[in-house]
């Protein structure tokens, strides 16, 4: 969460995980103080050293330009809360892993929390912002719970929605040169005010005809659908990839073209092992329940389409790799190249990594994993996380004990040395990079190379003498 108020002033009118998002404030309005609150202890003791718990290009300098000026950290959630006068409230939801929904319906357990501690610790009205990705008419049900728990009966809380567009690894460019601020707020006076005053933080570097003003059912709604929109596109590229294989066309060719389209445009049409990250799946997950409990089934399964069709490219290409290595992978060595579900970060939730190491472990070969970002305890628990656990912060933190199959390197040559494939599973710039002809020589014979993301140059990979696989391009004929 983080909170946020002008600094030296007597008036105190405040702010409370997006937690860059945070820091972007504090950069860009010197005269707010905010104070990124977490219950989590190593968090914040590691957002207060020099070595920041997340990597992300870029925030270390916003990080060390404010802190301790008017940006700080602190597990005092109480006392900062009580202070504020806006509430950014970012905690996890989660996708629920038992009950009613287990499986898609998003875990409000933490926002209940907040919003319940908030009501407990508030003696001055506030501004309450919805910074989680949460189901439609959350706010409703937060207002409720605040109202209810609020002992003052002068204090005032006005909620608005206003969710997160940021992508992970371009984070600090979202945050400075955003396409749209979207704050959602009630009708009447009051409603309005409060939309306004957030409005104006935002107004310091957004300008005004991108922040968007909508009802508060609208703002909610919109960050599901656009999550689903974004992931629908890669699903239908990524479906589309597999007719190119079987027809000969090629997946880039096709995005590039249909991307010229002026209606359809360029971006996001990359064709991929599958996309991951925390949000997707989740989001589209809780936008199907949503629909199912409202009796909309041909919307709930239209929507669902957009998962199925990333599950089959995990389970596709690791049926490739078996079928192209002779249908046996069993106590071969595999080399993954990329770890974490996108470039420029070291995230791995829902990392496509995940599936596909266990695809190809569940038929005897062995991972040979390298991630310019990703350290070996976050790959053991990682595969040893039930899905969906690893967002619940009280599960899944305890040390893992490694795994024979499971080998982590520090550098790709050693992860590929001895190995009869390289599987490249993220798109980071350095793999296009790499002495292929010296990795070449130090692989067993045919080496093959899997290319998840189409970065590699495929011509010269050929011309060294691997056999390639690059998705949803035309088939070597070896293959
Ligand atoms: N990560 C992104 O790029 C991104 C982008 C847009 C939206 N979102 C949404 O933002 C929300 C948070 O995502 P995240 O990736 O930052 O999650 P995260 O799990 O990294 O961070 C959530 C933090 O909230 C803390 N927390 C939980 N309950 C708390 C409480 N009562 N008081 C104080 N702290 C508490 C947890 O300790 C954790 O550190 C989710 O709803 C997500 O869908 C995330
Ligand atoms: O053409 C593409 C683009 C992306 N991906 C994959 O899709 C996943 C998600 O990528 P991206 O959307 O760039 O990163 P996120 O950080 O997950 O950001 C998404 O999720 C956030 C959380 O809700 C939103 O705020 C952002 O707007 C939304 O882009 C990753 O695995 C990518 O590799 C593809 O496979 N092909």
């Amino acid at each position: 969460m983080h909170l946020i108020w002008p600094s030296k002033s007597t008036e105190s009118d405040h702010l409370l995980r997006l937690q860059e998002r945070a820091m972007w404030i504090a950069l860009k309005c010197v005269d707010l103080e905010v104070v990124v609150v977490d219950l989590n202890v190593s968090r914040i003791a590691a957002w207060n050293s020099d070595k920041l718990p997340i990597y992300e290009p870029g925030l270390d300098e916003v990080v060390k330009a404010c802190r301790g000026r008017n940006l700080f950290f602190s597990t005092d959630v109480k006392k900062h809360v009580a202070e504020a006068d806006i509430v950014f409230v970012s905690v996890n939801t989660p996708t629920k892993t038992r009950g009613v929904g287990a499986g898609k319906a998003a875990d409000l357990t933490y926002w209940e929390g907040a919003a319940r501690m908030i009501a407990s610790v508030s003696t001055s009205s506030k501004i309450i912002v919805e910074k989680s990705t949460v189901p439609v008419k959350t706010a409703e049900a937060i207002e409720k719970v605040l109202r209810c728990n609020c002992t003052s009966a002068s204090v005032r809380f006005d909620i608005l929605s206003n969710p997160e567009f940021l992508a992970e690894g371009t984070a600090v460019a979202d945050l400075a040169n955003p396409d749209r601020v979207l704050i959602g707020g009630k009708g009447g006076p009051a409603g309005r005010a409060a939309i306004e005053e957030l409005a104006a933080v935002y107004a310091r570097w957004v300008p005004q005809d991108r922040i968007l003003r909508t009802s508060l059912w609208s703002a909610e709604l919109s960050k599901l659908t656009a999550n689903a929109m974004l992931a629908q596109r890669i699903s239908s590229m990524n479906s589309i990839s597999a007719l190119c294989e079987t027809t000969g066309a090629d997946v880039q060719e096709v995005a590039h073209s249909i991307g010229k389209d002026s209606r359809i445009g360029p971006k996001f049409l990359n064709a991929s092992v599958g996309f991951g990250g925390s949000c997707f799946q989740k989001d589209i997950l809780n936008l199907v329940y949503i629909c199912e409990t409202l009796g909309l089934k041909e919307v709930a399964d239209y929507w669902h389409a957009v998962i199925t069709m990333n599950d089959y490219q995990k389970q596709r290409f690791v049926e490739r790799i078996i079928t192209s290595m002779f249908n046996t992978i069993s106590r071969k060595n595999i080399a993954i190249y990329g770890f974490a579900f996108k470039k420029d970060t070291g995230d791995t939730r829902e990392t496509p990594a995940i599936d596909v190491c266990h695809g190809l472990v569940a038929d005897g070969a062995h991972c040979v994993i390298y991630d310019p970002q990703v350290g070996a305890d976050q790959v053991h628990r990682d595969l040893a996380t039930p899905k969906f656990e690893w967002d619940h912060p009280s599960r899944g933190q305890a040390a893992i004990a490694g795994r024979d199959e499971i080998k982590v390197v520090k550098d790709p040559y050693t992860a590929a040395h001895g190995a009869h494939a390289i599987c490249v599973l993220t798109e980071w710039d350095e793999f296009a990079h790499y002495d292929y002809q010296k990795i070449y020589d130090n692989m067993v014979k045919p080496a093959f190379i899997f290319d998840g993301r189409n970065v590699l140059d495929h011509a010269e990979l050929r011309k060294i003498g691997f056999i390639v696989y690059a998705l949803g391009k035309p088939l070597d004929p070896f293959l």
